[in-house]
């Protein structure tokens, strides 16, 4: 379990080329961290992907990402809270690179903060933009998917901490547990379409593009956090590219509903020796 083996970290494919060849891949918040590693591993399997988000730097930044490497991708403006962006960039999508066939619910907000002290608007931008952005861009999506009478696959990103909550984000613990749930709603109200709906639950992924917020408070920064998880290092963001173009594949045509964990072992490392606990008021002081 520790490290990649040698084939996968020199880059060997999982699905065969071309699995997603001719097929339009919408990624919300596409350009950084997580969504840029999907929207990277949809595009060598042949993809074309729709980095859909609020910052023009950061859809720049994917969309030059993914071209480097040889695929084709196009930055979308879109605020998954809008409903009429939601339909803007549906229809923008479609006519630049075709219909959306794969939606991947990537786009978030988080920050850490004690509970007590949170804004009703603080509560209200991280539920709207996880919850709320997720169900807009379902919704526009499988509309159009039954209109054409064509099947579909959404795939949407939680957090391990669905289950168990999380002290100093629950906002975002709350919303991504929504996410979940809607999950299985609309993977059963869809699947008479040939819409499937699953989800991957990331554990700890560090990357370079985490916002001022969220970065780690540790002077050595998120990887020396490996220490805690069973598997002894953290995730590495092509896994997830893998799992989330597997689930979205064909070859998981008989896959919905689900919600795909993908962490080291880190969501079940609880025992009878835990730490010591420590408050959340002591973690974050102010
Ligand atoms: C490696 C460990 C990872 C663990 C799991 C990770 C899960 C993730 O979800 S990571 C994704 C994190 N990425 C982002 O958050 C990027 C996008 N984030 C944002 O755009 C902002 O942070 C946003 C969520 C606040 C939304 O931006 P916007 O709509 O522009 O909202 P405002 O800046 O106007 O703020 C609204 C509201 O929220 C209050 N607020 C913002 N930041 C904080 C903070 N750090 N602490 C406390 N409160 C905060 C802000 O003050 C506003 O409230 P009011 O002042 O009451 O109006
Ligand atoms: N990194 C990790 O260890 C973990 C991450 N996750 C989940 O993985 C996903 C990606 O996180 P990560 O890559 O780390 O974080 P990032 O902050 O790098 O990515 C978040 C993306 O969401 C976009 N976004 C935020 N708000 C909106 C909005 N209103 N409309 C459209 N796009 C928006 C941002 O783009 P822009 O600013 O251009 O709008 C940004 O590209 C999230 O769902 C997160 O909750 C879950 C567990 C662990």
């Amino acid at each position: 379990m520790n490290g990649l083996p040698p084939a996968l970290a020199a880059g060997l494919a999982m699905l065969p080329d071309g699995t997603f060849a001719g097929k339009t891949v919408m990624v919300t918040g596409g350009g950084t961290g997580l969504g840029l590693a999907m929207g990277r591993e949809f595009a060598r399997l042949g993809g074309r992907i729709a980095i859909a988000s609020r910052s023009e730097e950061h859809r720049a930044k994917g969309v030059a990402a993914i071209r480097a490497e040889g695929g084709i991708a196009e930055g979308i403006a879109l605020d998954v809270r809008d409903a009429d962006q939601v339909a803007l960039a549906f229809d923008t999508v479609e006519e630049r690179l075709g219909p959306v066939e794969v939606l991947i619910n990537n786009a978030a907000g988080n920050f850490p903060v004690r509970a007590e002290k949170l804004s009703p608007n603080g509560w209200r931008a991280v539920v709207d933009i996880v919850l709320t952005g997720t169900f807009l861009c379902s919704k526009a999506f499988a509309a159009r998917r039954v209109a054409r009478g064509e099947s579909g696959a959404i795939l949407n990103i939680l957090a391990t901490y669905v289950d168990g909550g999380a002290p100093g984000h629950a906002h975002s613990a709350a919303a991504k547990a929504g996410v979940r749930n809607l999950t299985e709603s609309l993977a059963i109200e869809w699947a008479p379409d040939g819409i499937r709906v699953n989800a991957l639950a990331p554990g700890l992924f560090p990357h370079d593009d985490h916002a001022p917020a969220m970065r780690s408070r540790r002077p050595d920064g998120y990887e020396a956090e490996k220490t805690r998880i069973p598997a002894g290092r953290v995730g590495k963001t092509q896994e997830l590219g893998w799992a989330a173009t597997y689930l979205c594949s064909p070859y998981a045509a008989f896959v919905t509903g689900h919600m795909f964990v993908i962490d080291g072992g880190d969501r079940l490392n609880r025992s009878i020796r835990n730490p010591e606990f420590e408050p959340i008021r002591d973690q974050l002081p102010d």
